[in-house]
């Protein structure tokens, strides 16, 4: 786990790349939680907005199924130590964005980086083993595994996967009693050590979530990405996942999450960032997004699909009943019967 949570470029007492104003807050013995908070506090809410000490940089990415463009970043910097929210309504991009982040998919166009190094065209485990990793909507747990069996696969740096190592038994055996241990403590962590010898298809929904935080710990990440982590999960276990979720930032690792629900973002958000038809469309902290009225309209926008209420629903009836009988010469009828109920509406 990355043991030092000052941001890099930047001093106990404060002198971080931009933000001055933020950096000069800075105070030896700051929580990580307060290091992001700081870091972000004075920022423009600025699409695109240069952040004092980013752990991921992106830079032009797009990418298109066919005719539809699902990710077009033109500029998006992730504070290091912080928690960043990522929303946006259905079909705004934010999966695809972590797909093509995470090497699990490649873009058109486009660079971007962690610590400076660029990840584009590295394999997800590559991703992985320099220190990004991240989670799925629907969780990868591999049903006919044990529990324990799942958070060893989440190890990385297999010594007994290299040839000259493999013939040295007590090498991988060393190894392998090393990431046994840690995954215990991990499960311990998340309860989920009572477990260990479970399969994990007999895990409920909540549990597979943990799971799957769980095992992306294995490998000691800087950053971790959590693709709707509370999603499914039931209102009990939901509290607990927010928990483990703030830990990640104590312990000084950056993450990334998305999210569609309000109340869980600005709980757990030190910045938002909104996506709508794969564009970055506003970023700042929780409290500036719904006085956003490009979120807000898109928001609007995406809740067409959203069933009606029942007053709508009574309105859009009589429009049509209104409709049918013009069409048909017969308001009068329409308007009588509206005078029997007493209802002056149109
Ligand atoms: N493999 C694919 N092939 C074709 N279209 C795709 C593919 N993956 C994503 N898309 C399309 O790209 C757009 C963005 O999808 P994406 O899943 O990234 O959105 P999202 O913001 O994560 O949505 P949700 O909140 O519903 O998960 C959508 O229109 C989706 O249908």
């Amino acid at each position: 786990m990355p043991a030092d949570p000052t941001p890099h470029g930047a001093t106990a007492s404060g002198a971080g790349a931009s933000g001055a104003g933020a950096s000069a807050a800075w105070k030896s013995g700051d929580t990580p939680q307060r290091l992001a908070q700081i870091a972000l506090r004075d920022l423009p809410w600025e699409i695109g907005v240069a952040k004092p000490d980013p752990a991921i940089v992106v830079d032009g990415v797009s990418r298109t199924f066919g005719g539809l463009t699902a990710v077009a970043v033109d500029h998006l910097e992730i504070q290091r130590g912080g928690i960043t929210g990522l929303i946006g309504p259905n079909g705004a991009g934010k999966t695809t964005l972590f797909n093509l982040l995470t090497g699990f998919d490649q873009p058109d166009t486009g660079t971007w980086s962690f610590n400076g190094k660029s990840l584009g065209k590295l394999a997800p485990h590559k991703v992985a083993r320099l220190g990004v990793v991240r989670t799925f909507q629907l969780t990868k747990a591999l049903s006919r595994l044990t529990v324990l069996q799942n958070m060893l696969l989440g190890a990385q740096d297999q010594k007994g996967e290299g040839f000259f190592r493999a013939l040295v038994p007590g090498i991988w055996r060393a190894q392998e009693r090393e990431n046994t241990e840690k995954a215990m403590e991990l499960l311990r962590r998340f309860k989920l050590d009572a477990k260990k010898d479970d399969f994990a298809g007999t895990l409920s929904g909540g549990q597979r979530k943990l799971l799957e935080m769980a095992r992306a710990l294995m490998s000691d990440p800087e950053v971790v990405m959590l693709d709707e982590p509370m999603a499914g999960v039931n209102p009990a276990l939901t509290q607990s996942l927010l928990g483990h979720v703030k830990d990640l930032r104590e312990q000084g690792m950056t993450v990334i999450f998305v999210e569609h629900d309000m109340d869980v973002v600005r709980d757990i958000s030190d910045w938002v960032v909104v996506m709508a038809a794969g564009k970055v469309i506003a970023e700042g902290p929780p409290e500036s997004i719904s006085q956003n009225q490009a979120v807000v309209d898109a928001y609007l926008g995406a809740h067409h699909d959203a069933p009606l209420t029942v007053e709508e629903e009574d309105q859009v009836l009589a429009e049509a009943e209104q409709s049918i009988a013009r069409s048909e010469g017969h308001a009068d009828v329409l308007d009588s019967d509206r005078a029997t109920r007493g209802d002056t509406k149109r």
